[in-house]
């Protein structure tokens, strides 16, 4: 065990790391920190939800001036709300130290932004196409920054990005110290990484596989036309506290959060194409426990940290196996239990063994369950309500009537109607969906991955790996106001009640 103490903090971070209820460095911080309060070039590589964000934000925030009014340091991130996210975090690394953070991305006013650049931020954390704006426009001057991080490095240093970053880094002093964090690096991206370090020294978090051992990790081979209904009856069955559907293109993401909707789901989508107030509004919904099932483009695959997620459904199997990796990587966060079902069509099960090969993880087979389990996983959610009720005892104005029930009924009748009541019956509404042709072999290799997402066509539109840039079907009208896209965000607790329901889920599953 590493304390932050041990690390050498300052006494202002040491309490806000103390506020933030981190009690231990992870393993990448313990790593990376002392490293990079050297001034080393480093790509850290770790597990998803494993706190890379303050294994770049501790030294970033340390090595900051705070009698400058000047930019000092800039984090770069493939979408807006991970961007946010990770404002937030520094803002609270930095908060007893007096360092302000202020993100900049595409969808807000640039007219706000301008203004709040002008208040002297210390840190930027930016999408990649309204930090040029900015640059352009000479409202962000990078010349004394002497840090520059790269979160999701690789996604960032693929082609559909890594232009906007050299133009981006040509503003920043050559004498830098530069820092690529992801929970994926694959080789040839960092050989293209030492292309913007020195002496660049990798840190990489040694794991027997690339996802966490606390995300159990299932597939079910379905044909195109039945996973809908597959879909449902999964989550009948687990009752997830928040669940992440993740589809492949736009036009899926819109179709599946309607249909779930229409069956009785509390679902709403989010995709590059929205506007950024409804992304941002969705996602809200999201953490706030307003919407319980977020259906999702790869735009939510990268960085996202929403405590409660306990379930990840690969509607559409991943793109690749890096995309898989971030994907599932939104459950089982900061040590918590997480699970993730991946559907297959028959002519994707090869991309099966490509991911498994690579994560070097094997995942279980599951059947789709029948109407009737469904029903049974759907009158175990009932009963535990029903208990719950049960042992809070609020309901003492309801009694007389229930005698007077039972006076003209059995008990077993009277409970077995208002079970019924309670439990949502699996439902057979009529719903739309296009199908989605398999994933194609080709389409799956990281150097044609980013031509596909040049060439999206408008219907069944893909976002790419982030569902950020031009390049990747966040599209028009960029340029200027809301290029980059994408989407991330920050978290809540996972209650004890939707553990123990992850738990007991992993139990019936046997
Ligand atoms: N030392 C720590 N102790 C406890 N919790 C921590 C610690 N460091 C980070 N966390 C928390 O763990 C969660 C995951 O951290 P973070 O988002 O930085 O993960 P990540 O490694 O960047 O994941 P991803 O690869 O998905 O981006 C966050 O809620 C963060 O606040
Ligand atoms: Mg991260």
């Amino acid at each position: 065990m590493t304390t932050f103490q041990e690390l050498g903090l300052s006494p202002e971070l040491l309490q806000s790391i103390n506020n933030m209820g981190f009690e231990e460095a992870t393993p990448i911080q313990r790593d990376t920190i002392p490293t990079a309060f050297k001034g080393t070039d480093l790509i850290g590589q770790a597990q998803t939800g494993t706190g890379k964000t303050a294994a770049f934000g501790i030294p970033l925030i340390e090595k900051m001036d705070t009698k400058s009014r000047l930019v000092q340091g800039i984090v770069l991130a493939p979408t807006r709300e991970l961007a946010v996210q990770v404002a937030e975090e520094l803002n609270k690394i930095g908060q007893f130290k007096g360092i302000k953070t202020l993100p900049i991305y595409g969808g807000q006013s640039i007219v706000r932004q301008i203004k709040a650049l002008k208040n002297g931020p210390h840190i930027i954390v930016g999408t990649p196409g309204r930090v040029q704006d900015h640059i352009n426009r000479k409202t962000l001057k990078l010349d004394r920054v002497h840090t520059v991080v790269l979160d999701e490095a690789d996604e960032m240093l693929n082609m559909g990005f890594v232009e906007d970053i050299e133009k981006i880094l040509e503003n920043v002093p050559t004498e830098r110290h530069t820092m690529l964090f992801s929970a994926t690096m694959p080789k040839q991206i960092q050989n293209l990484a030492a292309k913007f370090m020195k002496d660049v020294l990798l840190i990489k978090v040694k794991a027997s596989e690339m996802t966490v051992k606390n995300i159990e990790q299932e597939y079910v081979e379905v044909k195109e036309r039945q996973k809908f209904d597959a879909l449902c009856r999964f989550m009948d069955i687990h009752s997830p506290e928040l669940a992440i559907v993740f589809g492949r293109t736009k036009r899926r993401v819109d179709e599946l959060s309607e249909a779930l909707s229409k069956r009785g789901y509390s679902a709403e989508g989010i995709h590059g194409d929205l506007p950024q107030a409804k992304r941002d509004k969705v996602l809200r919904a999201f953490k706030n426990n307003t919407i319980e099932v977020l259906v999702a483009t790869d735009v939510a695959a990268r960085g996202l940290d929403i405590s409660g997620v306990s379930h990840v459904y690969n509607f559409d199997i991943p793109q690749d196996p890096e995309s898989y990796v971030h994907r599932i990587g939104r459950t089982g966060r900061a040590g918590k239990t997480g699970y993730a079902l991946t559907f297959i069509t028959p002519r994707e099960i090869d991309h099966l063994y490509t991911i498994e090969k690579i994560t070097k993880r094997k995942m279980v087979k599951r059947v789709i369950p029948s109407v009737s389990e469904a029903m049974e996983g759907q009158q175990q959610i009932t009963l535990e309500k029903l208990m719950e009720v049960v042992e809070e005892d609020n309901f003492s104005g309801y009694k007389q009537t229930a005698v007077e029930l039972l006076e003209e009924n059995d008990s077993v009748t009277l409970l077995a109607a208002a079970l019924k009541l309670l439990t949502k019956e699996p439902d057979t509404t009529p719903i739309s969906l296009t199908d989605e042709p398999p994933l194609s072999v080709k389409k799956r290799r990281p150097n044609n991955r980013f031509s596909d997402r040049r060439r999206s066509g408008s219907g069944g539109k893909r976002e790419g790996g982030g569902g950020r840039d031009r390049r990747s079907g966040f599209s028009k009208g960029e340029r200027s106001g809301s290029r980059e896209g994408g989407s991330r965000s920050g978290g809540r607790d996972q209650s004890y009640r939707s553990q123990k329901r992850v738990r007991e889920d992993f139990k019936n599953r046997g």
